[in-house]
C-alpha cells in the first residue's frame, strides 16, 4: 500500500513537473491555486523519511536503529523477506524486515505503513573518505489528518520502544579501569536475587528498593533530586557481597562499573573516570576498608601500628627512610570522593547506583556511610538455615531431607559463610550424591561448632586471668 503511495506519488512530481513548464508559457493564478487542490485531493498522504546516516555521518542514526528495532520486534511477521542477524552475544537470531518490503502498523486505531529502502547511488571516491555507494531509510507513510497524532505520539512511542528493547536485549559488559581509561568483558554473571542465598524478607526488601528506584524518574525529578541511589553491602568475606551486586546488575540489565581506587592516581583521574560512567550502570568500589585514604580511622591505626613497630625496633625504621608510601599510593582522598558523588556526578542525567562493599563496617569514615550518601546498608551475614535452604535448592535441588533438622540446630551454634556451606554442597561426583553432601556439611559444621566453643572457654579464659591480675 504504502509502495503504491511512494509510487503514485512520483507520478504526480512528473506531473508537477510538467506543470510547472506549461506554467511558465501558461502563467494563471487561478490555475495553480486549483492545481495544488487537486494534488492534495489525489494525494492525501504524508510521507516522513528516515535515513540511516546523517549527511558526511559514520555513525548510524539511533533513531533508525531504533525504528529498526520496534519493527522487528513488532511486525516482521507480516514481511515476506526478512534479513537474518545474529545478537550482539551471537546467541540468537533477530530477524528485521529485507529492503523494499512494506509492513503495516496500527495506532490508536489509524493505520500506517513502514517501508524499508535500499537507494543504490553512485559511488563517489573523494580524496579522503569514500561515500557509500547506498543508502538505506525506512519511510513512513500516513494519511495526512493523522499528523498530530502520528508526528506527536505515534512516533514518540516507537522511539522509547524501540529504545527500551534495545536496552532489554543489549549485551550488557563488566568495566574495570586501567590507567585513565575504562576496559570491558562481557558481563555475563549468571547470579540472581532468586539463587543469593539470604532471607527472604530481607531479599525482597533490596529487591523492591532497587525496583522501585529504577522506575522512580519522575519521583526525582519532582523532589529535585539526582537519580542517584547508595548501597553500602557489608558483611564477612564469602557472604555473597559480590554475588548480590552481580544479581542487582542482572535484575536491573545495568552494566557493572569496578573501580579498583588503588589503580587511580588522584582526584583528577578519578573525575576522568567517574564522568565517562553512563546511566543504567552500577559503580562498584569493593573493599572500601582497603582503599588507602578512604578511612580515618584505617590511617590512624596504620600510624599506630607504625610507631609501635618503631618503639621495638628501631633499626627497622632507619631502614624505612627514603622508602616513602607517597609514590607508590593513590592520592585519592575521601573529600575527592565525597564531592564528586555529591557535585558532579549529580549533574549528569539518568539513573545510577553506587556500591560500597566493606568486611569491616566500623572501620568506615561515617562522613562516607551517612544516609543520602550510602542511602541504603545492606549487612550479608553468616548463613542461617533459610539460606540453607536457597543453597540446597540451587546446588542439590533439595526442598526437605531428613538431616535438614540437624543441619538447622548446628547452624544456629556456629559460624559458617554461604561460601563454605556452597562448598560441600558442590557436587564431587558426576552424578550429585546429595546424602554424602549433607554429612559433608554436618561434619563440617559440627567442627566449626567445637571450635566456637573451644574459642569460647579461651576468651572467657583470658578474661578470668587480665580480672584477676587487676585484683
Ligand atoms: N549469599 C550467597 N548466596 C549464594 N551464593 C553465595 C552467597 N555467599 C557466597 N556465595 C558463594 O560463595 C562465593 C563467594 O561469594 P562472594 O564473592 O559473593 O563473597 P563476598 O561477600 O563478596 O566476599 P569478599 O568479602 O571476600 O569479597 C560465590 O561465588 C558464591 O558461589
Ligand atoms: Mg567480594
Amino acid at each position: 500500500m504504502g509502495e503504491t503511495l511512494g509510487n503514485l506519488g512520483s507520478v504526480m512530481a512528473t506531473l508537477m513537473f510538467i506543470w510547472a513548464m506549461f506554467r511558465q508559457y501558461f502563467p494563471c493564478d487561478h490555475i495553480e491555486k486549483y492545481s495544488h487542490r487537486l494534488m492534495k485531493f489525489f494525494y492525501p498522504h504524508i510521507q516522513i523519511t528516515f535515513d540511516e546516516y546523517g549527511r558526511g555521518h559514520f555513525m548510524r542514526h539511533e533513531f533508525y536503529t531504533a525504528i529498526e528495532t520496534y519493527l522487528s520486534f513488532n511486525t516482521a511477521d507480516q514481511a515476506n523477506r526478512l534479513k537474518a542477524n545474529t545478537d550482539k552475544n551471537n546467541r540468537s537470531l533477530v530477524l528485521t524486515i529485507d529492503d523494499g518490503e512494506e509492513v503495516e502498523d496500527e495506532f490508536e486505531g489509524v493505520k500506517l505503513w513502514w517501508t524499508s529502502r535500499k537507494i543504490t547511488a553512485e559511488t563517489q571516491t573523494s580524496r579522503f573518505y569514500e561515500q557509500p555507494d547506498e543508502k538505506r531509510d525506512y519511510r513512513l507513510t500516513f494519511h495526512k489528518k493523522h499528523r498530530d497524532l502520528i508526528i506527536k505520539k505515534y512516533l514518540s512511542q516507537v522511539l522509547t520502544q524501540g529504545e527500551a528493547i534495545k536496552v532489554r536485549t543489549r549485551q550488557r559488559k563488566l568495566y574495570t579501569n586501567s590507567w585513565s581509561m575504562w576496559s570491558h568483558v562481557v558481563f555475563d554473571h549468571p547470579a540472581t536475587f532468586q539463587t543469593l542465598a539470604m532471607e527472604a524478607d530481607k531479599k525482597r526488601e533490596v529487591i523492591e528498593d532497587l525496583v522501585s528506584f529504577s522506575k522512580a524518574e519522575d519521583f526525582y525529578a519532582r523532589i529535585g533530586k539526582a537519580w542517584k541511589r547508595g548501597y553500602l553491602l557489608y558483611g564477612p568475606p564469602g557472604t555473597g557481597k559480590s554475588t548480590m551486586i552481580a544479581a542487582m546488575a542482572n535484575l536491573l540489565l545495568y552494566d557493572v562499573y569496578d573501580l579498583e581506587l588503588t589503580a587511580v592516581s588522584d582526584n583528577t583521574m578519578l573525575r576522568k573516570l567517574l564522568m565517562q560512567i553512563p546511566s543504567k550502570s552500577i559503580t562498584v568500589i569493593e573493599d572500601i576498608d582497603c582503599s588507602l585514604n578512604l578511612t580515618g580511622q584505617r590511617k590512624k591505626m596504620k600510624e599506630n601500628k607504625a610507631a609501635e613497630e618503631e618503639e621495638k625496633e628501631p633499626i627497622k625504621k632507619q631502614a624505612k627512610v627514603g622508602d616513602s608510601d607517597e609514590g607508590k599510593t593513590s592520592k585519592v582522598t575521601l573529600s575527592g570522593l565525597l564531592n564528586f558523588i555529591d557535585g558532579l556526578w549529580s549533574a549528569s542525567k539518568g539513573e545510577r547506583l553506587i556500591v560500597f562493599t566493606t568486611n569491616y563496617m566500623e572501620k568506615l569514615d561515617p562522613a562516607l556511610i551517612r544516609r543520602g550518601r550510602m542511602d541504603k546498608h545492606i549487612e550479608l551475614s553468616y548463613c542461617s538455615f533459610e539460606s540453607f535452604k536457597v543453597l540446597a535448592k540451587n546446588y542439590l535441588e533439595l526442598d526437605s531431607h531428613h538431616l535438614f533438622d540437624t543441619i538447622e540446630g548446628l547452624l544456629g551454634e556456629s559460624k559458617v559463610t554461604p561460601a563454605d556451606v556452597a562448598e560441600h554442597l558442590m557436587p564431587k561426583t558426576s552424578v550429585a550424591d546429595v546424602e554424602t553432601s549433607l554429612k559433608s556439611l554436618v561434619q563440617a559444621l559440627e567442627m566449626a561448632k567445637e571450635q566456637a566453643m573451644l574459642k569460647a572457654k579461651e576468651e572467657s579464659k583470658e578474661k578470668e586471668s587480665s580480672a584477676r591480675e587487676e585484683d
